[in-house]
C-alpha cells in the first residue's frame, strides 16, 4: 500500500559544507512526489540520507512510527527492504545478463526457489516491457533499456517506497515520455510511494501529485502539483519555466535589485511574487494507461485541480 515518511528538521553538512538544513516535509503514502532544484543542491544526498546511507546532523526521518536516523546498522538493513532505488544509470552489474541483475535481490536477501525467482522476475520485466530481453548484457542495450531493467531489479522486492535518482537522465523525451508513462502506470498498480528527483521540468509538470523544490541549501516549498505549478513565488517559477531571469544565478544566487529588475523586464509582477494567485497555467496531469484503474486518490486531486481551474478563469 506504500508508507508514509514524515521528515523533520533535516540538516545534513559535509565538514564546514551546509548542503541542506530545516527540511521537513511528508511524503504521502502511494502517492508520486518530485524533488526538483539546481545542480548541487544536495537531491541526490537527500535521497541518500532518506534510505539511510547518510547520516544527517539534526532532524528525523519517520517511517512506520521508527526515527531511522536514530536506528543501529542491523535494524536500518530491515528498514530498507522496505525501499527500491533506482539509481541514475540503472547501476547494474555489467557482467551479467538482465536476468541475474534482476535475481540478484531476491537471491542475496531471500530464500525463494529458483522457480519462485524465475516468476518474479519474468513477472517484473513484463511490467517494464522487457520480455525476450533477458540474455540482454547491460552494455548490449540501450540507455532507456537499463533504466527499465534497473526499475525491474528495484521491484522485486515488493518495495513500499521507491527513489528514482533522475530516471530521465540521457535519455531522449520520446524515451522519457515512456518512462513517465510507466512510472505513472506502475504506481497505480503497486501503490507504492514514489519520490523523483529529476531536472525534467515536463515530467515534474505532469507525473507527480507533489512537488518540492531544493535552493539555497533550504526547501523552498513542497505541496500538491497544482500549487506549485500555480505559485507566483519567484524562485518556483523560475525553476518551472526553465528561465534564466529570476534569483537562481549560473554558479552562485543573484543580488536582490538584479533579481527584480529582471522580473519586471518581464511583466512577472514586482520579483516578489504579488501576482493573483493561481494564475499560472496548470499542465494536465499524465494518466494510467487503458486497463489501469486509477487510483483512488485520484478523484480527490481532480476535485482540487477542477476547482483550481475554476479560481484561475475566474480572476482571469
Ligand atoms: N559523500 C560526500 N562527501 C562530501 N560531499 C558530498 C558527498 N556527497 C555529495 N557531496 C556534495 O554535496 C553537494 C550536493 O550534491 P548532490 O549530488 O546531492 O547534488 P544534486 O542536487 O543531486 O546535483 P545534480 O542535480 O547535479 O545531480 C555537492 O556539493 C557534492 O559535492
Amino acid at each position: 500500500m506504500g508508507v508514509e515518511i514524515c521528515v523533520e528538521g533535516l540538516t545534513k553538512s559535509f565538514g564546514h559544507q551546509v548542503i541542506w538544513q530545516d527540511v521537513s516535509l511528508t511524503l504521502p503514502a502511494g502517492e508520486v512526489s518530485v524533488m526538483l532544484g539546481p545542480s548541487g543542491t544536495g537531491k541526490s544526498v537527500f535521497l541518500k540520507t532518506l534510505v539511510g546511507l547518510l547520516k544527517p546532523e539534526r532532524g528525523s526521518i519517520t517511517i512506520q512510527g521508527r526515527d531511522i536516523t536514530k536506528l543501529r546498522e542491523h535494524d536500518l538493513y530491515e528498514v530498507r527492504k522496505l525501499f527500491g532505488v533506482l539509481f541514475q544509470d540503472g547501476a547494474l552489474f555489467g557482467s551479467m545478463n538482465l536476468y541475474d541483475n534482476i535475481a540478484f535481490p531476491l537471491r542475496e536477501h531471500t530464500r525463494k526457489s529458483e522457480s519462485e525467482i524465475r516468476r518474479i522476475v519474468l513477472e517484473k520485466m513484463d511490467m517494464v516491457g522487457l520480455i525476450g530481453a533477458e540474455g540482454k548484457l547491460p552494455g548490449e542495450i540501450s540507455g532507456g533499456m537499463r533504466k527499465r531493467a534497473g526499475l525491474a531489479r528495484a521491484l522485486v522486492l515488493d518495495p513500499e517506497i521507491i527513489l528514482f535518482d533522475e530516471p530521465d537522465s540521457g535519455l531522449d523525451p520520446v524515451r522519457v515520455a515512456y518512462l513517465n508513462q510507466l512510472i505513472v502506470d506502475l504506481n497505480a498498480q503497486i501503490d507504492a510511494t514514489f519520490l523523483i528527483v529529476t531536472h525534467d521540468i515536463a515530467s515534474a509538470r505532469q507525473v507527480p501529485d507533489n512537488i518540492g523544490l531544493l535552493f539555497r541549501r533550504e526547501l523552498v516549498m513542497f505541496g500538491p502539483r497544482e500549487e506549485l505549478l500555480t505559485s507566483n513565488e519567484p524562485v518556483v517559477r523560475q525553476f518551472l519555466n526553465g528561465r534564466m531571469q529570476g534569483p537562481i544565478g549560473m554558479a552562485e544566487e543573484k543580488d536582490a535589485a538584479q533579481v527584480e529588475q529582471e522580473l519586471a523586464a518581464l511583466g512577472d509582477s514586482d520579483g516578489k511574487g504579488t501576482q493573483t494567485p493561481g494564475s499560472q497555467a496548470l499542465t494536465p496531469r499524465l494518466l494510467p494507461g487503458p486497463g489501469i484503474p486509477r487510483p483512488p486518490r485520484w478523484e480527490a486531486i481532480a476535485r482540487r485541480e477542477a476547482a483550481l481551474h475554476r479560481t484561475t478563469v475566474a480572476s482571469a
